[in-house]
Parts: structure tokens; C-alpha cells; sequence
């Protein structure tokens, strides 16, 4: 068969905001985009590392392939203003990660503020950029949800319900952008453990429910550990397949399967 491009140019000329994306999941979602020739802005509050990302891959991918902006999803200005900052160097926004999450059962509020309120105040602002209706270009919108979008962890209940509110809330957006035609597809990760900072010392992040460790630990041991190379190539997956919107992705040590939720109708 002609190739027209190589498999690695299969994102040339997509425009790709990333959150989160100084370290861990976000970092290597970044990488395997630039990796497929997309152009990626790096956003998230870890300064020092998402710039040390972006001169890493500078090096790999040349000048103009990587930007960071310092943002924090839980500032909807500064989302706005990323993402115009975004819109104004690179032409649009055709591609959003919404990545950034943390685990915090004491700070509860902050962690429904950045896990469940950050995917939403970025789907929202990006839309105003990738709506077809509003002179946008459509694209994708992929949200890491969690295992624990699906089914309880019981050391960190609201940690659970951000997750569970990620799911559901993607599922919505991309009805609604079907039956609108804002062109924009809205898909889900749900990764079991991964292997990164979020998941060290994780006693220390469950508050009043700290004495319910073993349980979650006990399921990190019996499953393993993901990578985040595993995960970033299950975002590229729905970020490539267009006929995805409205799909929810498990991630397993064992494999990865699509998930089918009860009938509506
Ligand atoms: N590590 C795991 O086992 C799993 C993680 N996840 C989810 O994956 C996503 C990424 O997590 P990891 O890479 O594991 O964690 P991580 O802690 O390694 O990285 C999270 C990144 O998000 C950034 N961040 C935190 N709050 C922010 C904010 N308000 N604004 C902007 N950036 C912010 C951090 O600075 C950091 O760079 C999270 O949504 C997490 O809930 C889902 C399933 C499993
Ligand atoms: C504590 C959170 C740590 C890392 C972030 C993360 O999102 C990890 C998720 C990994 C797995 C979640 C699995 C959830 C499984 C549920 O569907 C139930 O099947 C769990 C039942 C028992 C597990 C024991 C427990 O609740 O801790």
C-alpha cells in the first residue's frame, strides 16, 4: 500500500494542549504526541520540569514543536489565557489532554477542584477554540479518568467521585457534541495503578481514610504497575481513531478494553 506519510506523521500539523504534563502520565502523553508529529503545549504548575521537558524534546524535535506555560486548571483565567496564548503562537487547538489530577482525601475540595473542575473548565474553554459552530476546527478532547472512575476505592472516596465525575461527564460532553455538531470527540482513559509520583507515600494522601492503606496497597501489589509509555499509547489510540467519542478505555497491566455501559433507552 502507498504511504502517503509515515505512521510517525500521522499528527503532522495538530495543534495539542496537554495538562498535567511536567511529569508522569502528562509528560509522556506530550512525548508520544510529539513523537507522531504533533505540536504540543505543555501546561501544568511544576515550572521546573515542564521546562525541562520542553528542552528536552526541543533537542529531539527542533524549535517550535513545544511550548510550556505555567497554568493551573483550577484558575479558569489562567486556563483561558493558556489556551489563547496556545491559539495565538500556533494557529488552534485540535487536540486536548486533560491530564492533571491529584490525590488528596485531606484537601478534598482542592482535589474535586483540580480533577472533576479542571477537565471542565478546559473542555469548556477549549471548546470555544475547537467548536465548529463557533469558527473552531473540531478535534479531541481525551480526559484520564481512573480505574476508580469505574468502581470504588475505599481509601479515598472523593478521589473516587472526581473520577467517576470524569467518566460521566465525558460520556455527556461528547453526546452533546454529537447532536450539536461541534465536531469535537470527548473520550476517556481509566488507567489501574501507573507507575509515578502520585502513588508514592499514598498513605500519606488519605486523610481520615489513612488506615484503609492496606486495601489499596494490597490491589497495587496483585495487579503491578502500568508504565506511562502503556498509558500515553492508549490516549494516541483515541486521539487517532475518530470513529471514538464517548468511549471509556480501561487500562490493565493485562490489556486494555473498551467499556459498555448499561442501556438508556
Ligand atoms: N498514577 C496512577 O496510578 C494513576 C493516575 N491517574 C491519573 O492520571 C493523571 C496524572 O497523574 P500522574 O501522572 O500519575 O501523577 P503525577 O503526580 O506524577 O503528575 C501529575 C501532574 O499534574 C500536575 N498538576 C497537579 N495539580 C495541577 C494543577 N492544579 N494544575 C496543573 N497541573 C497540575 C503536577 O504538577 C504533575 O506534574 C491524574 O489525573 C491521575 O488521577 C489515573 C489512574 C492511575
Ligand atoms: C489510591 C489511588 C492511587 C492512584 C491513582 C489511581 O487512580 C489508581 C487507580 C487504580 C485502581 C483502581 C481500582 C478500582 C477498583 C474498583 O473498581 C473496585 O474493584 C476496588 C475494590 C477493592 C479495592 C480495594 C480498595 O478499594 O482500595
Amino acid at each position: 500500500m502507498l504511504r502517503l506519510t509515515s505512521p510517525k506523521m500521522a499528527l503532522d500539523g495538530k495543534i495539542a494542549v496537554v495538562t498535567g504534563a511536567a511529569v508522569g502520565i502528562g509528560e509522556a502523553i506530550a512525548r508520544t504526541l510529539l513523537q507522531n508529529s504533533a505540536t504540543v503545549v505543555l501546561l501544568d504548575v511544576n515550572d521546573a520540569a515542564g521546562k525541562a521537558v520542553v528542552e528536552d524534546v526541543t533537542k529531539q524535535y527542533g524549535e517550535d514543536k513545544a511550548l510550556f506555560l505555567r497554568c493551573n486548571v483550577e484558575s479558569e483565567e489562567q486556563i483561558k489565557a493558556a489556551f489563547q496564548k496556545t491559539v495565538d503562537t500556533f494557529g488552534g487547538i485540535d487536540i486536548l489532554c486533560n491530564n492533571a489530577g491529584i490525590l488528596n482525601e485531606s484537601e478534598w475540595e482542592k482535589t474535586v477542584s483540580v480533577n472533576l473542575l479542571g477537565v471542565v473548565r478546559g473542555t469548556y474553554v477549549a471548546l470555544q477554540h475547537m467548536n465548529k459552530l463557533t469558527g473552531g476546527r473540531g478535534g479531541v478532547v481525551v480526559n484520564t479518568a481512573s480505574m476508580a472512575g469505574l468502581g470504588p476505592l475505599v481509601s479515598c472516596p472523593v478521589y473516587t467521585a472526581t473520577k467517576h465525575g470524569v467518566v460521566g461527564f465525558t460520556r455527556a460532553m461528547a453526546a452533546a457534541s454529537a447532536v450539536s455538531g461541534y465536531g469535537v470527540r470527548c473520550n476517556a482513559i481509566c488507567p489501574h495503578f501507573v507507575q509515578t509520583d502520585l502513588i508514592t507515600n499514598i498513605k500519606s494522601k488519605l486523610g481520615q481514610f489513612s488506615h484503609l492503606d492496606d486495601a489499596t496497597n494490597q490491589m497495587m501489589e496483585n495487579t503491578g504497575l502500568l508504565t506511562v509509555s502503556e498509558v500515553a499509547e492508549s490516549v494516541l489510540e483515541l486521539v487517532m481513531d475518530e470513529t471514538k467519542n464517548g468511549d471509556v478505555l480501561m487500562i490493565l497491566k493485562q490489556g486494555k478494553q473498551y467499556i459498555t455501559f448499561p442501556s438508556m433507552q
